[in-house]
């Protein structure tokens, strides 16, 4: 199984490459890309990490060296969010680097699974979708936005509310990575019960959790290391089901066939070719049902802006 990283030498990437080595298969290959020089550096230096899993790093303005034979693809490749910003902002920079990058994926391992980090993840899945059926190599099952870290933030805080087993703490996110659009399913956690108050603080603190540390970094970034973790929990997931493994679920942010929205966020099965069946999400509480009316025109607008984007 071939690993490609795409954006390796920035914050998130480091951290993923880092945790990548330490637990892909024994057998596999990791390799590295980043417009930064400094990226064969970072391989160099993860090399030197005694696992069975080989590492190789390319910087500079192609990417095709390190999409060559690539099972996987993980993009985290763009600017972050600083004080004051929101994802809607990143936009500008990141939509065309998303473009270029997916072009050149589509040209170099069609056949890949690609799961999109960078934000704006509700527009950037979409651009990515639009970009691969121009060149005809579109399957909506092989394509993911990672929502990895709504969840696991979700499972983190409904544990320390609840004096919880975090190990044991399941929570669906449905919806999309931004804002109103993230949709904690909290009336399906098993083993706790909510008031009306800690529901809503709960749910506010998930949506907005993504600003918590852009602002206490202070300018410094956002999630990078709990990022790195969430990207890693995803891939090793698809890895899984990639070979083989049975009943591998994760909510991820696909081209799904949902009722809401050509894109949504809800538990998926995954095989051996990526998406194997997209689940239901089962039944929501009113709390629930009212944030998802609420999220849907964000959603489809976002959407919208990054098919927009591709075909203007
Ligand atoms: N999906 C999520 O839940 C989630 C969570 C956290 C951050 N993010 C997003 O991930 C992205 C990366 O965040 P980060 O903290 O790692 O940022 P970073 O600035 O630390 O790293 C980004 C890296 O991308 C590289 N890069 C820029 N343009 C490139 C190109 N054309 N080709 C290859 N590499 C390129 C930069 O050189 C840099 O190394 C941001 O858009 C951020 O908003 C998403
Ligand atoms: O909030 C951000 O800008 C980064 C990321 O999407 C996050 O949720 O932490």
């Amino acid at each position: 199984m071939k690993v490609a990283v795409l954006g390796a030498a920035g914050g998130i990437g480091q951290a993923l490459a880092l945790l990548l080595k330490n637990n892909l298969p024994a057998g596999s290959a990791l390799s590295l890309y980043d417009i930064a020089p400094v990226t064969p550096g970072v391989a160099a230096d993860l090399s030197h990490i005694p696992t069975a899993v080989s590492v190789v790093g390319f910087g500079g303005e192609d990417p095709t060296p390190a999409l060559e034979g690539a099972d996987i693809v993980l993009i985290s490749a763009g600017v972050a969010r600083k004080p004051g910003m929101d994802r809607a902002d990143l936009f500008n920079v990141n939509a065309g680097i998303v473009k270029n990058l997916i072009e050149k994926a589509a040209a170099t391992c069609p056949k890949a699974c690609i799961a999109i980090i960078t934000n704006p993840v509700n527009t950037t899945v979409p651009i990515a979708a639009e970009v691969l059926k121009k060149a005809g190599v579109y399957d909506k099952n092989k394509l993911f936005g990672i929502t990895t870290l709504d969840v696991i933030r979700a499972e983190t805080f409904v544990a320390e509310a609840k004096g919880l087993n975090v190990a044991d703490v399941k929570v669906p996110v449905i919806g999309g990575h931004s804002g109103v659009t993230i949709l904690p399913l909290l009336s399906q956690v098993e083993g706790a019960s909510f008031s009306d108050d800690e529901i809503e603080k709960l749910t506010y603190r998930i949506q907005n959790a993504g600003t918590e540390v852009v602002e206490a970094k202070a300018g410094g970034g956002s999630a990078t290391l709990s990022m790195g973790q969430a990207a890693c929990r995803f891939a090793l997931s698809l890895v899984k089901a990639m070979q083989g493994e049975s009943n591998v679920v994760e909510c991820t942010y696909v081209d799904g066939g949902s009722e809401h929205a050509q894109f949504f966020a809800q538990p998926v099965l995954l095989g051996k070719n990526g998406v194997e069946k997209v689940l239901s999400y089962g039944d929501i509480s009113a709390f629930e049902q009212a944030a998802m009316d609420g999220m849907l025109e964000t959603l489809k607008g976002d959407i919208v802006k990054g098919v927009e984007f591709v075909n203007q």
